[in-house]
């Protein structure tokens, strides 16, 4: 492997480089008829999502994290050669269910016409029934479920959550099979940045690729340290992902990690991944969101490590603080409540993720200005908050760790 590319050791070492993906026109493919299939409880106003993405990009920018565009990766892939953007289609349209056929041929020549930049929104965007005319002659287009879907292509709204398809991991990521439908096309642009790109083509370990049944998403995968993880047993990633990927780390003398956390939290929309609910912001520093504890503050918990002949010891524990302190090696730490540990005010301010920080650095985060309570109570806890615009971009579900996957953090 030549000199690695991606560096991302910890959730809270310098941030200097970023992965983002601008909203686009797919967030107004959203209709109230496809909202729910589609994992948004509101149909965001565009312009001003695009306003508060573009303040996110220049909070990050102005505290020195180069931000580097996913759709600008994927251009410059289709730029390369024709060859790997047909395949890049095919693979798409084939695994929107197109393989042959009228509609697949008559969604090929549409495609044809734009230019790269162009080709990459609509691929984002999705394609209306009624934007292309011709005699569709496929029974699956014309009868059953397929014929109520207002979409021939599916718009990718929640593609701005960089965060999920992927996860940077030591010098490496994991190219994630996603849960829902909705999401599954997302990780392919990653596949195809990961294995073209010059700029990271043969630099990165990929721990597990996206071919893989079981499902796993970034929101899930937490870098503790530089051989900690912890990963959400949650709605979007399965204990037996997580079980293979222990294996596949454990195993792979390049990975350098020896831990995995194993987090159960409770599995619906509002808490869909552990990093909706707990995040670290400090050496010794996180925030969390109360509610995901039973009445007696105890969770399911269990600590994987390396047993003999490549099998994985597994240590049940209930007690979150108890057990980071036990594998972070830390005499004390401070577990910031989402919403100050109030119900009403720990509940909103969750479900427009205040529990979901972005550490820049050791104590220094940005998170969304709506959740003025837990903001201010990160504060009187020593952080240094850098607040951003949230109206729009909220209607995602999703916060500012959710938006952003790291490629490089310096090491601690
Ligand atoms: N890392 C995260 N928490 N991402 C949030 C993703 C939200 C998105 N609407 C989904 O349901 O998939």
């Amino acid at each position: 492997m030549k000199k690695p590319v991606i560096n991302v050791n910890s959730e809270i070492g310098t941030l200097k480089s970023v992965l983002l993906k601008r909203p686009g026109e797919e967030i107004e493919n959203i209709t109230p008829d496809t909202m729910t299939r589609l994992l948004f409880d509101d149909i965001p106003y565009l312009k001003i999502a695009q306003e508060e993405h573009d303040f996110f990009a220049k909070v990050l920018n102005d505290n020195g994290v180069e931000v580097v565009y996913l759709e600008d990766l994927v251009e410059d892939v289709f730029n390369l050669a024709s060859d790997i953007k047909l395949e890049f289609i095919e693979r798409f349209l084939s695994e929107s269910g197109y393989d042959l056929g009228t509609t697949h041929d008559a969604l090929l020549a549409y495609l044809d016409d734009f230019t790269n930049d162009q080709l990459v929104a609509k691929l984002y965007g999705g394609i209306r029934r009624n934007e292309l005319d011709f005699i569709n002659d496929s029974l699956h287009d014309l009868a059953g479920r397929d014929a109520q879907n207002p979409y021939l292509l599916n718009p990718l709204p929640n593609a701005y959550f960089t965060r999920d398809p992927q996860a940077a991991i030591g010098n490496g990521i994991t190219i994630n099979r996603m849960t829902y439908s909705a999401r599954q096309p997302e990780s392919l642009f990653t596949e195809y940045v990961m294995r073209y790109h010059p700029r990271y083509t043969g630099k990165v370990n990929i721990w597990r690729n996206r071919n893989n049944m079981t499902r796993l998403e970034g929101g899930d995968q937490l870098v503790l340290n530089n051989h900690v993880l912890a990963i959400g047993v949650s709605q979007r990633t399965s204990s037996k992902s997580i079980e293979a990927l222990a294996r596949e780390l454990f195993a792979n003398t390049a990975a350098n990690f020896d831990t995995i956390v194993a987090i159960e939290i409770p599995h619906n929309h509002a808490m869909m991944h552990l990093d909706t609910v707990f995040t670290m912001i400090n050496h010794d520093q996180f925030s969390i969101f109360p509610g995901i504890m039973d009445e007696k503050g105890q969770m399911n918990i269990f600590i994987m490590t390396p047993g003999p002949d490549n099998t994985i010891k597994l240590s049940h524990r209930t007690d979150l603080m108890a057990t980071l302190k036990e594998v972070l090696k830390l005499p004390e730490l401070d577990l910031i409540q989402t919403g100050g540990g109030d119900k009403i005010i720990s509940q909103r301010e969750q479900w427009n993720d205040g529990s979901n920080t972005l550490a820049i650095a050791p104590g220094e985060v940005i998170t969304y200005d709506r959740n003025y309570v837990s903001n201010e109570l990160l504060r009187q806890h020593g952080i240094i908050v850098h607040e951003v615009r949230s109206s729009e971009l909220s209607r995602g579900r999703g916060g500012p760790r959710c938006m952003s996957q790291p490629l490089w953090r310096e090491d601690l």
